[in-house]
Order: structure tokens, then C-alpha cells, then sequence
């Protein structure tokens, strides 16, 4: 028997207007159990307009969407919103309450056990500060117990809207961690962001807003691809072999020498394997050899570039 995999989130051609504002327009997109997605867009792009969408917050002017099989507009998309999990980009916490007293209440809320708070503090490193008033945490610390107020209730699906903003390395290490355990356990997961170089190696897809509209949407590797975004081998080595390299690759490649012990060949992805064969090939002493493939942060720069007309690549 052939089974179907329905898509934890499944949006089609969904705008939204506010008065003569177009926030979306025609936007479609679908996210896979177990998978990370990062929604990436400048201020003003829709990302926060498409998370209220997606948690029935507002009706879409056009458009369906369905999360976990159920019509966000339907009522019985109430039941399925407390398998959502939900961190806003700027949580406000009654600061007078303690951690536990936060989260028991949430947990109240979700109906979920409350024996997942005294987990979740362990999880998160708090335990020691789960009985001090929340005014008394750091951001790092207020934003671990957003994410873990996000995380009660066990979800299916987590929205965070930039989980780490302002945070130090440490802190969103940690939080990065906890959420590949999320999706270890097959919690789908949208991050939405602007810190792009941070969520760079932890999606597995992403989909680019501009001005309401989705202008990329595939893995990073599909997302090059399609815009012919060049990698960068750079090699170090004698100043003779850095000569020697340039001398056979000159021809036929982009290559520049940026120090007399470095070079550095420009090449679409497809091109890297060949051409470092044909550099081991001639037999050259290199020091070391490094592959830098485009971040995010530069597709997004690209697919920003030719929305605004600009030449392809
Ligand atoms: N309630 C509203 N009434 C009128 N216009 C709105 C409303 N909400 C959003 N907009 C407009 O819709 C557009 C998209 O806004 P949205 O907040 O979704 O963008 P965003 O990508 O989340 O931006 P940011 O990263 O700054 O949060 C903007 O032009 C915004 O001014």
C-alpha cells in the first residue's frame, strides 16, 4: 500500500493585505515532519505576518494553509494549536514571577504535566535559577525559558521568531543543540531570522521573502545551484606552487592570488570535485586546502539582488 506523507504545514497561494499594504502575496510553502526550515526576509518582508497566518492568529485575504492536517480557519484547529510551540521574537515576562512559577503556568495553559518543568529547567542549565523572579535573568537566560516555555507540551511543531537574537555564542550553542535534539524526535521546525551566518549549517531548507512574495525556496545547495553561485577553493602554498597552480588554471577558471602564499579559484559547486583532482594531480606540495561554499547570508544577498532586477549570479 502506497502511504502519503502529508506535510506538517502546507500553505497555498496565501496573501494577506492590510488596507493598500500587501504583507504576502501569493505565498506557498510546505515544511516536512522532522524538518528545520529558516523563513528569511529584511524588516517588513511578511515573516511575522505569515507565523500569525500559520497559527490562525489571522485570516490569509486569499489562500489555505493547514498545519498538522487541520484548516487554520476551522475550529478544530484550536486542538491542534497546543502542539504548536511558539517563542515571539520579543516574549515579555511577568517579571515578578520565578521561572518555575512561569512555567508551571504555561504548563497549565498547554496541559502538560508539570514534572516537564523540573526536565526543561535541567535541559536548559537553570535549574539553579528556577526560584529567582525572572527579573533577576540575563537575556541569554530569559530567552532559554522562552524557548523552554516553546517546548512544553511536548510540540510538533515549533515557530521560533529569531531564537537568538542578541544572544552570546554559548547561549545559542546551546539553544542550536537542544533544538537538533527537537529535531531528532521529529519536531518540524521554522526559525524565522535575519542572523543568517548563525542558522547557516542548521536548516534544512529556506524560504526567501521579498516584499510579501517568496523569491527562493530549496535546500542551500538547490538554492545555489539555481543562481550559479560560485564556491571558493583557496589553497595555500609556496609562493612557486601558487605560481604553477595559476599558470595551468589561468586559462580556464577564475583565479586570483591574494597573498604570495594563497590563492584562490572561483567555481560553481558542480566544478569543485574535478578541480581539486586536477590540483592534486600536478603533484604540488600545498600547507592546506579549504572549500568555502556560499552562506546563506550571501544566497539571500543574491536572490535580494535579482529580485531588484539585478543580473543573474
Ligand atoms: N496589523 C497591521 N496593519 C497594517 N500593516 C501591517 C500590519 N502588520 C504588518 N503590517 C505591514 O505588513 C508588512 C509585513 O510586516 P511583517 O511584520 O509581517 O514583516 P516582518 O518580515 O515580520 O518584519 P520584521 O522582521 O521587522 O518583524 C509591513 O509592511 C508591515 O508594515
Amino acid at each position: 500500500m502506497k502511504m502519503s506523507i502529508k506535510p506538517v504545514v502546507s500553505a497555498l497561494g496565501v496573501s494577506k493585505n492590510f488596507g493598500q499594504v500587501k504583507a504576502l502575496q501569493d505565498v506557498s510553502l510546505t515544511l516536512g515532519k522532522g524538518e528545520c526550515l529558516a523563513l528569511v526576509g529584511h524588516n517588513g518582508a511578511g515573516k511575522s505576518t505569515l507565523i500569525k497566518i500559520l497559527l490562525g492568529l489571522i485570516p490569509p485575504t486569499r489562500g489555505m494553509v493547514h498545519v498538522m492536517g487541520a484548516d487554520v480557519q476551522k475550529r478544530g484547529f484550536k486542538k491542534c494549536r497546543q502542539h504548536i510551540g511558539f517563542l515571539p521574537e520579543q516574549i515579555l515576562f511577568q517579571k515578578n514571577m520565578t521561572g518555575r512559577e512561569l512555567l508551571l503556568f504555561y504548563a497549565k495553559l498547554k496541559g502538560a504535566p508539570g514534572s516537564q518543568v523540573n526536565d526543561l529547567f535541567r535541559k536548559f542549565e537553570l535549574e539553579a535559577a528556577a526560584d529567582y523572579r525572572i527579573s533577576t535573568y540575563s537575556k541569554g537566560m530569559r530567552q532559554k525559558l522562552g524557548l523552554a516555555q516553546a517546548l512544553l507540551g511536548e510540540p510538533e511543531f515549533l515557530i521560533l521568531d529569531e531564537p537568538t537574537s542578541g544572544l552570546d555564542p554559548m547561549a545559542r550553542q546551546k539553544i542550536y543543540h537542544i533544538l537538533g535534539e527537537e529535531k531528532q524526535k521529529g519536531t518540524s521546525i521554522l526559525i524565522s531570522s535575519h542572523v543568517l551566518t548563525e542558522i547557516d549549517d542548521r536548516v534544512d531548507r529556506a524560504v526567501i521573502l521579498n516584499s510579501g512574495r517568496v523569491v527562493g525556496d530549496g535546500t542551500l545547495t538547490g538554492l545555489t545551484q539555481q543562481l550559479a553561485i560560485q564556491s571558493r577553493i583557496v589553497i595555500e602554498a609556496t609562493p612557486a606552487a601558487c605560481e604553477r597552480i595559476k599558470t595551468v588554471f589561468a586559462h580556464e577558471l577564475d583565479i586570483q592570488q591574494t597573498t604570495q602564499r594563497h590563492v584562490v579559484i572561483h567555481c560553481e559547486q558542480a566544478r569543485k570535485v574535478p578541480i581539486l583532482n586536477s590540483i592534486y594531480a600536478l603533484g604540488i606540495q600545498f600547507s592546506d586546502i579549504r572549500i568555502i561554499d556560499p552562506t546563506l547570508e550571501e544566497i539571500f544577498g543574491a536572490y535580494m539582488h535579482m529580485d531588484r532586477g539585478g543580473a543573474n549570479g
